[in-house]
């Protein structure tokens, strides 16, 4: 990724009117499950601390969303990333995953998680990657199998990627 390259995209919390360009982003990525325009509101507006999406010239070409699990406050639950086909390769979800990760709002967490079917090669790639990062362990476990899914909308199981315990010197060291 070149200087000028990197500079180029810029990374900030989502506001609920990006809700609609998330969708279309999601809906155009052709890998995600694309939730309802409403729901992205509702998470750039209730879960903004824990979502980020990345700009280039005006446009969105990235997004996360993720949240601190109610029951496990050490624990950030990656909800979807998201990169636009004609930006791939060029370190955005990366980017977006590592400056989620050591934001403040995840001071408390020691695990991320998230679930990633196996055909969704780069995102395994990437979660596989952050742990290497954090110097910790990825697991992978059942999650969720095909078989809870509408048998009229067959799709991919959704292994549980765990990512961790995050070692102290690794925690958040913002300001
Ligand atoms: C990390 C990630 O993007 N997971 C995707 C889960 C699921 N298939 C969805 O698209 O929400």
């Amino acid at each position: 990724q070149t200087k000028a390259e990197a500079g180029r995209i810029q990374i900030r919390a989502p506001l609920a009117e990006d809700g609609r360009l998330i969708w279309k982003l999601v809906a155009d990525s052709g890998n995600l499950d694309v939730n309802s325009a409403y729901c992205y509101m509702m998470l750039c507006e209730y879960f903004r601390d824990t979502c980020l999406v990345a700009e280039e010239d005006g446009a969105i070409v990235g997004f996360v969303s993720a949240f601190l699990r109610p029951d496990r406050r050490d624990t950030l639950f990656v909800w979807q990333i998201a990169v636009a086909g004609a930006h791939r390769g060029r370190g955005i979800a990366r980017t977006l995953l590592h400056k989620l990760v050591n934001g403040k709002a995840c001071r408390s967490v020691r695990t991320v998680e998230a679930t990633v079917s196996p055909s969704n090669t780069a995102s395994r790639r990437l979660f596989a990657s952050l742990a290497e990062t954090l110097a910790c362990a990825h697991t992978v476990t059942k999650g969720f199998p095909s078989s809870f899914f509408p048998q009229e909308h067959s799709h991919e199981e959704e292994p549980l990627i765990r990512v961790g315990p995050i070692p102290a010197r690794n925690y958040w060291r913002g300001a």
